[in-house]
């Protein structure tokens, strides 16, 4: 299994002022045991993976094109990324499947461009409250997996992230019985798919993650790590969560 994974996506925020925090970061966490990843929005990524080079900290995008280069107006090619410093790359958020339309096969096509720049692909998927609350959790996720997740993915290209669409940005946590549920279903479609390649794909949890409540999410089965909005912000706020996942082990 790859080392456990902490990673922040800082979404729509940070100026530059903000590249004091992974210093901050840096200074806190120097040797953690898990990776420690950073997603900045696309302005700072550059600056940023500047200011994290030497320490443990990597560095990636918050979306890519499927395309290297071309007419794509405010678009970013995977190769822009590498380019700019970044190992990873979020692909499919919620926020992006509502705002963007974009689709699964959208996610695949991106996904498949990612791995082939040498990107490690960070794949969300999440139910919505509304389906949920209509029992159909495990069937969403699992179809979007099966769609989202192209053929071939090992544990070195492809991460997935579940994330709650109601538990983004909420404060609202599913139990951790649920969350269970969830990563022990994804376990099970990845090994079944890519055997024991699946196995090793790190499965994070994403959604409300905070100091607070990490220790006990680092401690259900099958949680390797977790994607964090918010509280990844500040060195401050995400230094402890860093710290409960290598506590974790
Ligand atoms: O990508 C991160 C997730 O959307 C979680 O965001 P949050 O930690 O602010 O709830």
């Amino acid at each position: 299994m790859p080392r456990k994974l902490a990673a922040g996506n800082w979404k729509m925020n940070g100026l530059g002022a903000a590249l004091a925090e992974v210093t901050a970061l840096a200074e806190r966490c120097p040797s953690p045991k898990a990776e420690v990843l950073i997603c900045p929005p696309a302005t700072l990524l550059s600056r940023l993976s500047a200011a994290a080079e030497g320490s443990p900290i990597a560095t990636g995008g918050q979306d890519c094109h499927t395309a290297t280069s071309g007419a794509h107006t405010g678009d970013i090619s995977p190769a822009m990324l590498v380019d700019a410093g970044a190992s990873y790359v979020i692909l499919g958020h919620s926020e992006r499947r509502a705002d963007h339309g974009e689709s699964d096969a959208t996610v695949a096509a991106k996904t498949h461009a990612a791995w082939n720049a040498g990107l490690t692909a960070i794949v969300c998927v999440g139910e919505t409250e509304a389906q949920r609350e209509a029992g159909e959790t495990l069937g969403v996720i699992q179809s979007q997996i099966a769609s989202s997740v192209p053929d071939g993915a090992t544990a070195a290209s492809t991460v997935i992230a579940y994330e709650p669409v109601w538990a983004i940005g909420t404060g609202k946590v599913p139990t951790l019985k649920q969350i269970a549920e969830v990563h022990d279903a994804l376990r099970g479609q990845l090994n079944e798919r890519f055997g024991s390649e699946g196995n090793e794909i790190r499965l994070l949890y994403g959604g409300s993650v905070k100091a607070k409540n990490a220790a006990e999410i680092f401690a259900v089965s099958n949680v390797d790590g977790a994607l964090v909005g918010g509280a990844s912000l500040t060195a401050e706020d995400f230094g402890p969560i860093v710290e409960a996942l290598d506590a974790a082990g």
